[in-house]
């Protein structure tokens, strides 16, 4: 560890463990001690399960990395329950099972290879066991303390790419996609179902990125058309320091909501695998994003919804968040 780094360290021991703070403290002279200010920990709560140094990760970066976190066994039961749903075997109302947009709009006959995602597996009990699994949510905890909603469930399928790029994340924000506040609270887990790496699109992250504001979000202007719903930030700046977060299957990835991150594209003939949960503290609550950057895509769900269901009953974009969060610890306070 740098001598900058483990000066952080003690001032964030010595601040985060108040009880002990005079042991700590008598390694300082008076001098020094009157000197520190101890920044306080935003993003993290000390549930005494974190390590400083991963909390401090966390607060610098907007993510963090834990290796092996979820067992083959499951993730190989994960992939079966994706294959079924694929074959039509199992049907679950509500789950969207979405095609790449390249497929989607060409002639090509449709088959199980053609799905790029599974949105909303949380009435798929199979499927659904990744967002209780304890292991995540000893980490999830950290972020959003006791009171847990699985709010959003994805397991991504990034296929082949078709030669126009489609296969390609945005760069983007979740929160776009959030009404609920607040932010810090709210925490991604992402666990990579085989190896990702540069070759087949893994993610892509802004270090840093999730300490500045909501941005505006638009459809990036990309010549071989772009999936439904994937928005980038706008003004993106590709030269901007970037970090490619390679995996292996079981590795997970903590990340904020602010965080700007998407994926390459997949160049190889595999579909790459991921599967993820949006987590939020019940104790959070709804907005209204009329008149901010955040009512475009309110509008697009809305139509969806419409289409969907109909115009006899009105659905909120709220609703139809409420609609899909489970409890997984704790108590349903609010959302
Ligand atoms: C943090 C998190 C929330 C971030 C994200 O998840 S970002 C991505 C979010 N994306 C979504 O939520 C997409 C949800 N997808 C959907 O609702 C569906 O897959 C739809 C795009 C509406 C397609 O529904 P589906 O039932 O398959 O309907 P159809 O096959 O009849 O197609 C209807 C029209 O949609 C088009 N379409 C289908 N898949 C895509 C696509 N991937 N990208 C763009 N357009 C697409 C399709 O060509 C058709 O268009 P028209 O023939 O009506 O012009
Ligand atoms: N105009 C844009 N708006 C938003 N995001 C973008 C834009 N252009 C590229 N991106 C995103 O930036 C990230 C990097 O894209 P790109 O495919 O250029 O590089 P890469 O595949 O990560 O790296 P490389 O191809 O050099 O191995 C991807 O998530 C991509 O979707
Ligand atoms: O798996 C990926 O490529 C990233 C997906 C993602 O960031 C999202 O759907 O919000
Ligand atoms: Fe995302
Ligand atoms: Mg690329």
């Amino acid at each position: 560890m740098s001598r900058r780094a483990a000066d952080r360290l003690k001032v964030v021991l010595n601040h985060l463990d108040r009880s002990n703070s005079a042991s700590v403290r008598s390694s300082f002279t008076s001098s020094q001690a009157v000197s520190y200010h101890p920044q306080t920990l935003r993003y993290t709560f000390d549930t005494g399960f974190l390590s400083p140094e991963q909390r401090i990760f966390y607060e610098e970066n907007g993510f963090l990395l834990i290796k092996n976190l979820v067992s083959e066994e499951d993730i190989d039961r994960f992939r079966a329950e994706f294959e079924h749903v694929c074959k039509g075997d199992v049907k679950i109302p509500g789950m969207v099972v979405m095609r790449d947009v390249a497929i989607a709009k060409s002639e090509f006959v449709r088959d199980q290879k053609a799905v790029s995602k599974l949105q909303d597996f949380q009435d798929d009990a199979e499927l659904f066991r990744y967002c209780s699994l304890p292991q995540i949510l000893k980490y999830v905890e950290c972020f959003t303390g006791p009171n847990i909603m699985a709010m959003h469930t994805m397991l991504i399928n990034k296929p082949p790419d078709a030669g126009k790029k489609t296969s390609r994340h945005p760069m983007h924000q979740d929160l776009h996609y959030f009404p609920f506040r607040p932010v810090d609270h709210i925490v991604c887990a992402w666990t990579a179902m085989e190896k990702v790496n540069r070759q087949n699109g893994c993610l892509v992250v802004l270090p840093g990125s999730h300490k500045g504001t909501l941005q505006e979000h638009d459809y990036p202007e990309w010549e071989g058309g772009v999936n439904k719903m994937y928005h980038g930030v706008r003004n993106y700046d590709p030269n901007h320091p970037r970090m490619h977060v390679e995996m292996e299957k079981g590795d997970t990835l903590f990340f904020h909501p602010l965080l700007i991150h998407g994926s390459g594209m997949n160049q190889t003939q595999g579909f790459r695998k991921a599967i993820s949960c949006h987590y939020a503290s019940a104790d959070c609550y709804y907005i209204d994003v009329t008149g901010t950057s955040q009512e475009n895509i309110s509008k697009e769900v809305n139509e969806i919804a419409t289409r969907r269901y109909g115009t006899d009953i009105s659905v909120s974009f709220a609703d139809t968040w409420a609609l899909r969060g489970r409890l997984v610890h704790g108590e349903r306070t609010s959302l």
